[in-house]
């Protein structure tokens, strides 16, 4: 077997909405590689927390509680995958803008994130990783072969989430997820620790105006030139 070390990784890193889980759930599979939705952990341990009825800001009970926490995904092929967050299918409650919020505010705990460091880095298995986040490039993986950060503007990543949650049939307004989205931004990006922002090393693309499939193939590009 090869050393973890060994495995290539490709990391995506990027602010909300600006298309990281959709772009590297399809280029694992274009590529055959294993997929680590980072975010998910991360709104997995609010979610779990919110259960609990947890104080977020209490940085004691939110250590044990990502200390504590079972996460497992189960992929269907053709589906979308399921995460299961202590025993429970929470897979829908996780995607919500009020989940996104939890995970934002307990990720800005440094032992909450410690806690979640081995989990992340068990996923780099052969043949490959795809690795979606915010710190993937800077902290988890910064000796991973191929960096991407995404970006796209506040008021697009806006309408991208206006229009799936629409889709989804959930009542909200656009102006409401923009004020949402740039508040989340700003406190992932303002953290002391692990904020986000892009690796030296990684290439930056803007998605603004680029369709789904022009931001894979760009993306692809980097592992194979
Ligand atoms: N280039 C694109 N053009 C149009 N729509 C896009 C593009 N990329 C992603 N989307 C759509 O935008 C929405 C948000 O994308 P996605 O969930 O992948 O973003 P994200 O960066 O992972 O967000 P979060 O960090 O909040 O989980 C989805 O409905 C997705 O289909
Ligand atoms: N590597 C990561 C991934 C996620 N987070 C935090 C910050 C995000 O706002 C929140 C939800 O992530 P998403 O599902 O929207 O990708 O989780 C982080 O700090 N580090």
């Amino acid at each position: 077997m090869p050393h973890a070390s060994s495995v290539p990784v490709l990391t995506i890193d990027g602010p909300s909405g600006s298309g990281k889980g959709t772009i590297s759930a399809l280029v694992a599979q274009q590529l055959g590689w294993h997929l680590l939705d980072s975010g998910a952990l991360y709104r997995a341990v609010g979610y779990a927390a919110g259960m609990e009825g947890l104080d977020l800001s209490d940085v004691e009970a939110v250590t044990r509680c990502a200390q504590t926490t079972r996460i497992q995904f189960r992929a269907k092929k053709g589906a979308e995958t399921r995460v299961i967050v202590n025993g429970h299918d929470a897979t829908d409650e996780l995607r919500t803008e009020t989940a996104g919020a939890a995970a934002s505010a307990i990720a800005s705990v440094p032992s909450v994130r410690e806690a979640l460091v081995s989990l992340q880095l068990g996923f780099r298995k052969a043949p490959g990783l795809v690795a979606d986040g915010r710190d993937m490039g800077t902290v988890i993986f910064p000796d991973a072969a191929f960096k991407v950060f995404l970006t796209a503007s506040a008021a697009e990543r806006a309408k991208r989430r206006y229009k799936q949650l629409k889709d989804k049939g959930l009542s909200v307004t656009l102006s409401g997820l923009q004020r949402e989205i740039e508040a989340r931004d700003s406190r992932d990006a303002s953290r002391a620790v692990a904020p986000l922002k892009p690796a030296a090393d990684a290439l930056l693309v803007d998605t603004t105006g680029m369709g789904i499939d022009e931001v894979v193939a760009k993306v692809l590009a980097v592992v194979q030139p």
